[in-house]
């Protein structure tokens, strides 16, 4: 029975639920592509930390331990921050591993110089956790770009503040009571200003345009603004006149070819596909020439669909080497 061998880097919450996604999973993805999935080493930083014990896998907080040996086919990424992911994950590219991502403060900048490392190096990059969480936006962009091309991306990529602004127009909940409703559910970031100040939404704009147009826009020319200023009583208000606010990133190409963007609260009102998106939820409405609108709706955050994108990336990649196995 051919068999994929994983590294996880970082078990928090998103490594953890790839983990228990493959564990629970393990026997239908065996019938479903005949190759079964063994985890064989987790990277953590603090490895003194107290943990459910875990059997047949090597706890490490040494990366050579990963990057030295030679049976592990597959990396999933879901450590904190910019480096040392980048360096990792190069080093595993080049040793010629796939790579699998939920990283999208390193993916927004070094994306697209470990897509060319991959195509090199003739391995697969999934990154589709990087953006919206469980929402398949990665896929579907990808799927469109085949035959259409995309004008504009516009949607709620922070399952953070949405659920904050939400939680203060149901429940008329204090901004950090509603914060810390959502680091105790797993959806915030380890530093939770990225989600409040508008920069983890930027990001994943940004990873969306270099998908989408092939290109990001110059970062300092693209407004951030955050949801930290906005209190319980804005919004209650604002909903009293058939309002809502909802964060919002955006990005499309002008009449003069120039690519634009803008992350930032806006008022929306009933009709508008954003409105009724409540919750951790993620939108995305995607412009295309042919297709016209789509609009994708789903978790943006969480352990289990966070874990399920970036285990569907596994599974795309099992099914190409499947074709590669059935053409050789
Ligand atoms: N939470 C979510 O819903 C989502 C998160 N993401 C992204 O996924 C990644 C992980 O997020 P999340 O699981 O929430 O984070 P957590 O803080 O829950 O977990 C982070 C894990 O990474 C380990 N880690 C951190 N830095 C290092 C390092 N330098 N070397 C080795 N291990 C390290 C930690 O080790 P230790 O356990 O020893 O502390 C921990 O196990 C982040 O990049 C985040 O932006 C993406 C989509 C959704
Ligand atoms: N902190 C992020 C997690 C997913 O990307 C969010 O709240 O959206």
């Amino acid at each position: 029975m051919p068999s994929f061998k994983a590294a996880i880097l970082g078990f928090g919450t998103v490594g953890e639920g790839v983990y228990r996604i493959l564990q629970e999973k393990r026997e239908e993805i065996r019938e479903n592509t005949g190759f079964t999935v063994d985890v064989v080493t987790i990277l953590v930083k603090d490895k003194t930390k107290k943990r459910k014990p875990i059997s047949g896998v090597k706890i490490t907080d040494n990366i050579r331990d990963i990057l030295d040996d030679p049976e592990i086919d597959v990396v999933f990424e879901a450590i904190v921050g910019e480096e040392p992911a980048y360096t990792y994950l190069s080093d595993a590219i080049e040793k010629g591993c796939h790579i699998i991502t939920a990283n999208k403060k390193m993916f927004a900048k070094h994306g697209p110089a470990l897509l060319k490392h991959a195509e090199f190096r003739n391995v697969q990059v999934g990154f589709e956790a990087t953006t919206a969480g469980g929402v398949p936006v990665i896929r579907t962009v990808s799927n469109l770009l085949a035959g259409d091309r995309i004008k504009r991306i516009q949607g709620i990529l922070n399952g953070t503040s949405n659920f904050i602004l939400t939680k203060m127009r149901e429940e008329g909940s204090p901004f950090k009571k509603a914060l810390l409703d959502a680091q105790k559910n797993g959806f915030a970031e380890a530093d939770p200003s990225d989600d409040v100040d508008g920069t983890d939404a930027f990001r994943k704009l940004m990873i969306l345009s270099s998908l989408s147009f092939g290109q990001q826009p110059d970062w300092e020319d693209v407004p951030v603004v955050g949801i930290e200023h906005i209190q319980p009583i804005d919004v209650i208000d604002a909903s009293k006149g058939d309002l809502r606010y909802r964060h919002v990133a955006d990005i499309w190409i002008d009449d003069n070819d120039k690519l634009l963007g803008t992350v930032g609260p806006v008022l929306i009102g009933a009709n508008h596909p954003l409105f009724s998106i409540d919750g951790v939820d993620n939108a995305i409405i995607i412009e295309t020439e042919y297709l016209g609108q789509l609009t994708l709706v789903g978790p943006g955050a969480g352990m289990y669909p966070t874990g399920s994108a970036m285990v569907a990336d596994l599974l795309h990649i099992i099914r190409q080497q499947e074709v590669v196995m059935v053409t050789n």
